[in-house]
């Protein structure tokens, strides 16, 4: 007989969350609020999103969760997941998802308003049907694609403290959008075996890793062409262009290093694409954190 599953306790609910990624998804939304606002948006709807906008993107996280067990078993970096364990049953999982997701419309739309909740909504929708259930297992443009629902919270920051959604919120949902491939490849072409074995289409597993590297080096240089358009739009000044100017050279370098290496031995070394994954939340992060100051400070 199979022993029974230990209790499961908060923190494996909390596991289920993805508490980590939901930390930079909050970091572009509470970004893109004080971008908005060209200050301090104001302390209920700020609470207000960290509250519902960790409730929505850990709703997504545990629908993910479930759906994904059977291929998490397999993988080292997902077998200890409270759903393959089974320390929480596919039935407690989905009724907490259910719960998180419908708490969070109702904060969101009581902490702003309705346009910021279905937004959130939507992204839950995409990152769960378009990339979990349809993408992740047909093509290796899963998370170009699926990309899209990452790059929703900062417009749902937006929207909370306009009420709509501009060019500037736009271009944020582009930034983020850009700049996943080279996110998400990095650490793909380190666990591209894992990937290969549980027959999931990450790109290196699929067009080999000097194709892939040619996909980061193209997404990477739309990432820093984008990067300066509000600049030289007058949307934020020079401090904001000195910042980004640095912090694209340091991605560009890392991307370079990434081309030779594949160039001269066909295969990537560990410490370069772990060295770009690392360096890509930092980017991002110091990027929104840059724009905010900008704008505050004008
Ligand atoms: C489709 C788009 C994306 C995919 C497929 C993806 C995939 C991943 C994967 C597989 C990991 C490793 C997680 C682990 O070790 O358990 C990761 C880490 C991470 N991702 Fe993404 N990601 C995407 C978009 C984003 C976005 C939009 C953000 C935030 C703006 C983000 C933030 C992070 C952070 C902060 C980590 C580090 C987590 C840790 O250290 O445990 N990701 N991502
Ligand atoms: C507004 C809103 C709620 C948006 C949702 C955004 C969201 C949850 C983005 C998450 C991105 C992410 C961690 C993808 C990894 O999925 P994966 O299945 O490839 O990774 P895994 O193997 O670690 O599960």
């Amino acid at each position: 007989m199979n022993p029974a599953p230990a209790r499961a306790t908060w923190r494996d609910y909390l596991t289920l969350t993805k508490p980590k990624v939901i930390s930079l998804l909050l970091l572009t939304t509470v970004g893109a609020m004080f971008i908005a606002a060209s200050g301090f948006p104001g302390w209920v709807p700020l609470l207000g999103l960290l509250v519902g906008g960790y409730m929505s993107a850990g709703a997504a996280g545990v629908f993910n969760m479930v759906y994904d067990r059977d291929i998490d078993l397999r993988m080292k970096r997902t077998a200890s997941r409270p759903t393959v364990t089974s320390v929480i049953s596919t039935r407690d999982a989905l009724l907490f998802a259910a719960a998180l997701t419908f708490l969070s419309f109702v904060v969101i739309a009581l902490a702003s308003n309705v346009l910021a909740a279905l937004l959130s909504w939507a992204g839950i929708a995409f990152y769960v049907i378009v990339y979990t259930m349809w993408l992740k297992r047909t093509t290796w443009q899963n998370i170009v694609i699926g990309g899209a629902a990452g790059a929703v919270p900062p417009l749902v920051g937006w929207a909370a403290v306009t009420g709509e959604l501009s060019l500037l919120a736009w271009f944020l949902f582009a930034l983020v959008f850009f700049w996943t491939p080279v996110h998400f490849w990095a650490l793909a072409l380190l666990i591209k075996d894992d990937y290969q074995a549980v027959g999931v289409p990450m790109a290196p597993a699929v067009i080999g890793e000097r194709a892939t590297v040619l996909q980061m080096v193209m997404y990477a240089l739309l990432t820093v062409v984008l990067t300066l358009i509000p600049f030289a739009l007058h949307e934020f000044g020079v401090a904001y262009f000195l910042a980004a100017l640095v912090l694209n050279v340091l991605l560009l370098l890392r991307v370079a290093k990434l081309l030779v290496a594949v160039r001269r031995a066909e295969r990537v070394d560990r410490p370069t694409a772990l060295s770009l994954y690392k360096y890509s939340m930092s980017y991002l992060a110091l990027l929104f954190v840059t724009m905010a100051l900008d704008r505050a400070l004008a």
